[in-house]
């Protein structure tokens, strides 16, 4: 099974990258948080570039591209090559309005003649072995995905990773495991199930549900990144593991900071630790959120984590951030039943 850190704006960036590094949990490859591709915008946001550029973890790296102008996104593609990645990933999911009211992200699967036009000159822009595609399902109808399976299987990417729900679902539904089912039978590549993985139990699961060649990973690596070590046979994290985390977050966003501003870090921090939170006494997600100042923000992570008590593996099934885990372990087929073909 491949495993990928899914690409999270504002998350997933080189501090994650460098935080799983130190920790020693690394996926196969990793994706950049999206670069915007407009026609008049022709540098790539450095932020982002850097993932690629100091990315010593000696993982892949895929740079992914968000955007509806073809000729733009050509041109950044092409831009990204002479960058030291492994290809380039098209972003066909993406729920914000900003993005799909310009027929970008998931506002391709409004109007499949554009990700058809899309994919054709990605494709034949790229070389191969060095173009992925990571789709939602449909606009807002599951159905939709019997006339979007064709045409990704007609441009051929080299990978295909499907987060499977609509863009109307956004993040707290459970998720179609059939649409990744019969994208694995149909299509020529490599297909890799993303959504609600969050721990081995769900991973098991989208394995026998779909048997597919792999699985992408964001929120249940934000709350437990020890996922890809814990993936591949090792022991589930302690508490006390938990806190190596924080700190080595704590020093890599602290890193990016230029200048150093404690408060902006702070609020950074906290995009993360909400995740960690989940199955944490509230006391934890309590004094987290009111922190002002690394003291504050740090003494909830050492009173809770200083221990070597196991981390909840599974998230709360009522979490707000990471939903309906159960939903996708239970619709799976039983343990020891082969995958499905
Ligand atoms: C905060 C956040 C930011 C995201 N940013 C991106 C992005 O830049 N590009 C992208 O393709 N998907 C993005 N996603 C979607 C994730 O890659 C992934 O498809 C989704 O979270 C479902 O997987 P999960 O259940 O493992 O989290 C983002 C998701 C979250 C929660």
């Amino acid at each position: 099974m491949l495993l990928a850190l899914a690409p999270m704006q504002d998350v997933s960036d080189l501090a994650m990258i460098r935080t799983l590094h130190r920790l020693g949990t690394l996926p196969d490859y990793f994706i950049t948080e999206y670069f915007r591709t407009t026609p008049h915008h022709r540098k790539l946001a450095p932020s982002t570039l850097s993932s690629i550029t100091e990315n010593e973890t000696g993982v892949p790296i895929y740079g992914q591209l968000v955007g509806s102008d073809i000729p733009a996104l050509v041109r950044d593609a092409q831009a990204l090559m002479q960058y030291p990645v492994a290809g380039v990933d098209l972003n066909v999911g993406c729920p914000a309005p900003i993005v799909t009211r310009k027929y970008a992200g998931a506002g391709l699967l409004r109007v499949l003649s554009r990700l058809d036009s899309t994919l054709g000159a990605l494709r034949d822009a790229l070389p191969a072995g060095a173009f992925t595609v990571k789709c939602r399902i449909g606009w807002e109808d599951p159905a939709e995905f019997e006339q979007i399976l064709p045409i990704l299987r007609k441009h051929a990417p080299d990978r295909l990773a499907i987060h499977a729900r609509t863009m109307a679902e956004g993040y707290r539904t459970p998720v179609h495991i059939e649409t990744v089912r019969r994208a694995v039978a149909e299509m020529e590549c490599p297909v890799i199930a993303n959504g609600n993985v969050a721990d081995a139990e769900s991973a098991a699961a989208w394995q026998r549900a779909a048997n597919p060649a792999g699985l992408m990973i964001g929120r249940g690596a934000v709350r437990n990144p020890y996922l890809f070590r814990r993936l591949r046979g090792e022991a589930a994290p302690t508490c006390r593991d938990m806190m190596a985390y924080a700190l080595a977050l704590f020093e890599e966003t602290a890193r990016l900071f230029t200048p150093y501003k404690e408060i902006d870090h702070i609020h950074r921090m906290k995009k993360f630790l909400v995740y960690v939170a989940e199955g944490l006494p509230d006391d934890f997600g309590h004094r987290m959120r009111r922190a002002t100042t690394k003291e504050t923000l740090l003494q909830p992570v050492r009173d809770h984590l200083d221990t070597d008590t196991p981390y909840p593996e599974t998230p709360p099934e009522h979490s707000r951030l990471i939903a309906h885990v159960a939903a996708l372990k239970a619709a799976a087929p039983p343990p020891g039943t082969a995958p499905s073909p």
